[in-house]
């Protein structure tokens, strides 16, 4: 730094042109001139200041530290905290004047109350300790939701689906993923991610059904345009990630014009997935769905058929299901192998969420170790009665209707904690209920 010089007379203009609280000292350490709000910062008086050493004064615990001492020790710019007595903070630079030989001749210091500054500086690092710990979280959050291990693909056509999702997943295309209610859409468009560049960015998921068109631009876009700027839009949450608009088959005409514009507006630095359950191209030839969207959309399609479809992968996924719920309710159940075959042969419209649903009911609800095919729900039992091991048996028709009722009634028994529950399942009063099964105990 440049030396700076004293010129004579000239201290009086400086200082008195300045609203501020400076400080000059001799080199002996004597306050030789102060301004008018000198002191302030201390306690003290501007005039009370002027001719006292800044060695008592730090003595005194009033200059603490004194800059003055330093700054001729240093012979150079010198900038602390002072902690005044009433344990105010106080930012003070001390610059050195020098004269004609080159000794510093007086200090000249200023300064300012930061006490509040110490204070946000404090809030500051609060609040950086807890973004990094939010930071953490959500980190891990995303690390958890997109988790896509134990992917099934036993079956040809799930294989692949694996295949394609390897080799487009790099890419920056779009992706229409179509096929039944919980058939995997989702699953399937968290692995694109996974495995694209954007890896590391958001998967922001868009339930299209259940935005009403009257929101659907702020939702998307933010509040910018509606007076709301704080309001984040999906679009820009997007960014550098992927936009996953799940059930897009969904949007209303409208809807479907609003995100066409958007996202040809919008800069869009993300991937785009979509699901849908019914074939966008049967949609768009009927005027259902916006063709121009429509290309915009599709330009990879993937098709996941559904588990009836891929036996193969049904068969693992009950598999699956039964280990995770015995395992989850600490109980060692088996299926029979005939409930299981019959479970391979059911329709299952919700795919895999509904498996998961009727084996963990299984699971829960039945006492006995190996669980049969009397053991699934009333809706999923097939719609026989079992009358044939009755009938060519010699026996009287009344004789073989007691035989089903007693069947029925035990099975119901088996099923519902009450009687009264029984009663309003079978259809029949609960006194007859208690009657008939005291009739088939005896028995
Ligand atoms: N191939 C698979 N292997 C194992 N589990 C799977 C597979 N595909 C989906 N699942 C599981 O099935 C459940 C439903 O899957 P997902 O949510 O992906 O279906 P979806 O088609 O997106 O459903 P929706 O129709 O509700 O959008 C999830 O718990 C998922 O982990």
């Amino acid at each position: 730094m440049q030396n700076l010089y004293l010129l004579p007379n000239a201290e009086e203009e400086i200082i008195d042109s300045y609203d501020e609280d400076i400080i000059v000292t001799s080199r002996d350490g004597k306050i030789i001139k102060v301004t008018q709000i000198s002191g302030c910062n201390y306690d003290l008086p501007a005039k009370d200041l002027l001719g006292q050493s800044v060695y008592e004064l730090e003595e005194k615990g009033i200059f603490s530290p004194a800059i003055t001492p330093l700054v001729l020790k240093q012979k150079k710019k010198v900038v602390i905290v002072q902690t005044t007595t009433n344990g105010k903070k106080v930012l003070i630079t001390g610059i050195p004047l020098f004269n004609e030989i080159n000794e510093v001749e007086f200090v000249i210091s200023y300064s300012y109350e930061v006490s509040e500054l110490f204070t946000l500086q404090e809030y500051l690092n609060e609040l950086e300790g807890e973004m990094s710990a939010v930071k953490g979280e959500l980190a891990l959050l995303r690390e958890e939701s997109l988790t896509v291990k134990g992917i099934i693909s036993e079956s040809k056509s799930m294989k692949q689906i694996l295949k394609t999702v390897n080799k487009i997943a790099p890419l920056n295309v779009a992706v229409t993923i179509q096929g039944e209610i919980g058939v995997g859409k989702s699953t399937i468009a968290k692995l694109i991610h996974k495995q694209s560049l954007r890896q590391n960015g958001p998967f922001i998921e868009v339930n299209c059904a259940t935005i009403p068109d009257a929101i659907f631009e702020n939702e998307l876009v933010g509040g910018a345009k509606t007076g709301t700027p704080e309001k984040i839009g999906f679009l820009q949450m997007a960014q550098s990630g992927t936009l996953y608009l799940q059930g897009v088959d969904e949007l209303s005409l409208a809807s479907q014009t609003i995100l066409l514009k958007s996202l040809q507006q919008t800069n869009g630095n993300f991937r785009i997935v979509s699901s849908t359950e019914r074939g966008l191209d049967d949609l768009t030839a009927n005027k259902r769905f916006r063709e121009d969207l429509f290309y915009f959309l599709h330009v990879v399609p993937i098709h996941i058929k559904p588990l009836r479809e891929r036996l193969e992968d049904l068969s693992k996924i009950i598999e699956k299901y039964v280990d995770r719920y015995t395992a989850a309710y600490q109980v060692n159940k088996i299926l029979s192998d005939s409930l299981f075959h019959e479970l391979l042969h059911m329709e299952w419209g919700g795919n895999h969420l509904e498996i998961k649903n009727v084996v963990e009911r299984l699971i829960v609800q039945n006492e006995t170790d190996i669980i049969t095919n009397d053991d699934l729900p009333v809706e999923y039992r097939r719609n026989d009665s079992g009358l044939d091991t009755f009938v060519i048996d010699g026996r009287t028709l009344p004789a073989i209707l007691d035989k089903v009722e007693e069947k029925v009634l035990l099975s119901a028994q088996k099923r519902y904690k009450t009687t009264i529950e029984m009663a309003k399942v079978l259809g029949i009063s609960q006194p007859s209920v208690v009657r008939k099964l005291k009739k088939y105990a005896n028995k």
